[in-house]
């Protein structure tokens, strides 16, 4: 396993980049931690493949060097730098049998059969391939093709780092939730350093122990599921996580106070001198509707969702998204909403500024 280091490193298609928009990945610098599950999350086209064809060396970037444990890969092939990768699609031999396809990269380096024959079965326990370890892969389904797939990039302990690259696009819906506990399981279990790309939320959330968010060819924010939930340090984190997303709202914002259309928001920290586009950030969560206090709102819609409802309303010409709990009642007279100061965000041109204690 190995500490993954981008020093300094973009990447721009064009030959002769002029600006910061010509590259599709814009300088990034960071330590990616031995032995942690990373997940690189954000729309299609934000630069994720891009990122990962670099660290696997299917890409050299136009800029910086990408370092295992200290060592420079930059000019390395991607069969030097000893990963495992797992692709969106299958990539099996039809013609072994699911054992044989899963004892490959151990028997290419020559490991003895008995140590083979151990792994393979540990690792068809783990993906529930047991009773399939003497079927030819050939007529397999789709799904456990992506098993067998998953199985052999996991079946060497001593890879730098495992890169999967939207795994489970081809996996049935109810198949998923199962493949994501045991990859995690097996992170937990071998340690393994893992980068998993991802466009859902959920895989992301539930897969890693730190989220990389990429937006526009950046990355946004590297945390943990919490802190992209509490705190999120852009307005793209905040809008794309979550179930909906964090309400973004046009402010003015002086000392401990937003102002929306002159009403005022009371804040827990005390900002001066915002400059820029200034907007407040409250995820629906930390939002309720009321009947006396708060800001005027108009309630549009209320969407029951089982454990909670979601209620749409109008907010000074916004539409914002406020939570309620699955037996409050919504009123006709609820026409006001309260925002709990302590999780009010400020943004400043859509990075989050930290404000004072006040
Ligand atoms: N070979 C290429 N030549 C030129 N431009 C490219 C190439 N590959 C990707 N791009 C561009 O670089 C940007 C980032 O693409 P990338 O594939 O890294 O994004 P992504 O987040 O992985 O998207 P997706 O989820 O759709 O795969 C996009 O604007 C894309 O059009």
């Amino acid at each position: 396993m190995a500490k993954i280091t981008l020093d300094n490193l973009a990447h721009s298609y064009l030959a002769n980049p002029a600006s910061e928009d010509d590259f599709a990945l814009k300088e990034l610098n960071h330590d990616w931690d031995d032995g942690a599950a990373y997940a690189l999350l954000g729309a299609s086209g934000c630069g994720k493949s891009t990122l990962l064809n670099i660290i696997s060396g299917l890409l050299r970037p136009s800029q910086g060097r990408i370092l295992f444990d200290g060592q420079d890969v930059t000019d390395a092939p991607t069969a030097e730098r000893n990963i495992a990768q797992v692709f969106q699609f299958p990539v099996v031999y039809d013609t072994m049998t699911v054992h044989d396809n899963l004892a490959f990269p151990l028997r290419n380096r020559g490991r003895d059969e008995s140590y083979v024959a151990e792994r393979v079965q540990e690792i068809a326990r783990m993906i529930g391939m047991e009773e399939m370890l003497h079927k030819k892969a050939r007529g397999l389904t789709a799904d456990a093709k992506q098993k067998i797939s998953l199985g052999r990039g996991m079946v060497r302990k001593d890879v730098n780092a495992l890169l999967f690259d939207e795994p489970l696009t081809v996996i049935d819906p109810h198949m998923k939730w199962e493949l994501r506990t045991q990859l995690k399981k097996l992170h937990h279990d071998f340690g393994h350093t893992m980068i998993y790309v991802t466009h859902d939320q959920t895989e992301a959330l539930t897969f890693a122990d730190k989220v990389v968010v990429m937006y526009d060819g950046r990355v946004v924010q590297i945390g943990t599921p919490e802190e992209l939930f509490e705190r999120p340090e852009h307005t793209f984190v905040g809008y794309f996580i979550g179930s909906p997303g964090m309400n973004v709202i046009p402010a003015r914002v002086e000392g401990d106070r937003a102002y929306v259309n002159g009403a005022q928001i009371p804040l827990t920290r005390g900002y001066r001198g915002l400059g820029g586009k200034v907007e407040i950030g409250v995820r629906p969560e930390f939002a309720r509707l009321s009947k006396g206090e708060g800001l005027p709102v108009k309630v549009l819609r209320v969407e029951d969702v089982g454990r909670h409802k979601i209620i749409r309303a109008e907010f000074f010409g916004k539409t914002i998204n406020i939570f309620a709990g699955e037996d409050d009642a919504v009123g006709a007279d609820m026409n006001r909403v309260v925002f709990d100061p302590a999780h009010v965000n400020v943004y400043a041109d859509d990075w989050r500024v930290e404000g004072e204690v006040a």
